[in-house]
């Protein structure tokens, strides 16, 4: 019997919205399997660090029906987790910075055989939908700061 196909999904996931759940979702179609390697806060360095602890958002992604295991990442190197899962392909998030030829690389130089694949986007789908963890926060402090 051949074993389920996995997806890998992965980000930061702080307050959750319908653009994380779209991704989710979409990344789901690619496997069997979702797999969801939320990132750690000490290494999320590219933009604003997470409101929410790594626990928070690690128990708010394993709690969504798309999602068959969640866990959080490697403190040190992201593809120590990819060589547990052995997924058969990653999805990056549509915007996400990392670079698909690189992770294509840095897979091939460690032997693991598995496809990278990039997601699509949700477009707003009424005027007030905020689809982002920033324009949420922004919204916050406009309205309660
Ligand atoms: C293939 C892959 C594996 C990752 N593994 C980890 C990990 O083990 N630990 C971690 O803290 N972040 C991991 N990340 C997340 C990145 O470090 C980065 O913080 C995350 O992609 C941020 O995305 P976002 O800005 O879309 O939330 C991984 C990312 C990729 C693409
Ligand atoms: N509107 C959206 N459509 C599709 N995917 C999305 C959308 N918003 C976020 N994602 C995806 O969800 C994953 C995690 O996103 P992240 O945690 O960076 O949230 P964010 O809302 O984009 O954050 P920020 O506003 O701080 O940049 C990423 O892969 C990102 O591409």
């Amino acid at each position: 019997m051949t074993r389920p196909t996995r997806a890998v999904a992965q980000g930061t996931f702080d307050i959750l919205h319908p653009g994380h759940v779209h991704y989710l979702e979409d990344a789901a179609t690619y496997g069997d399997e979702l797999h969801v390697i939320v990132a750690r806060s000490d290494n999320v360095t590219h933009k604003a660090p997470p409101i929410l602890s790594d626990r928070q958002r690690l128990d708010m992604v394993q709690a969504l029906a798309v999602v068959d295991v969640a866990r959080l990442g490697h403190p040190d190197d992201i593809f120590v987790p990819i060589e547990e899962i052995q997924p058969d392909v990653i999805v990056l998030g549509y915007d996400q910075h990392h670079d698909a030829d690189g992770i294509r690389a840095a897979l091939a130089d460690r032997g693991i055989d598995c496809r990278v694949e990039r997601a699509s986007a949700r477009d707003q789908q009424y005027p007030d939908e905020l689809l982002s963890t920033g324009s949420i926060v922004d919204r916050i402090v406009d309205r309660r700061g």
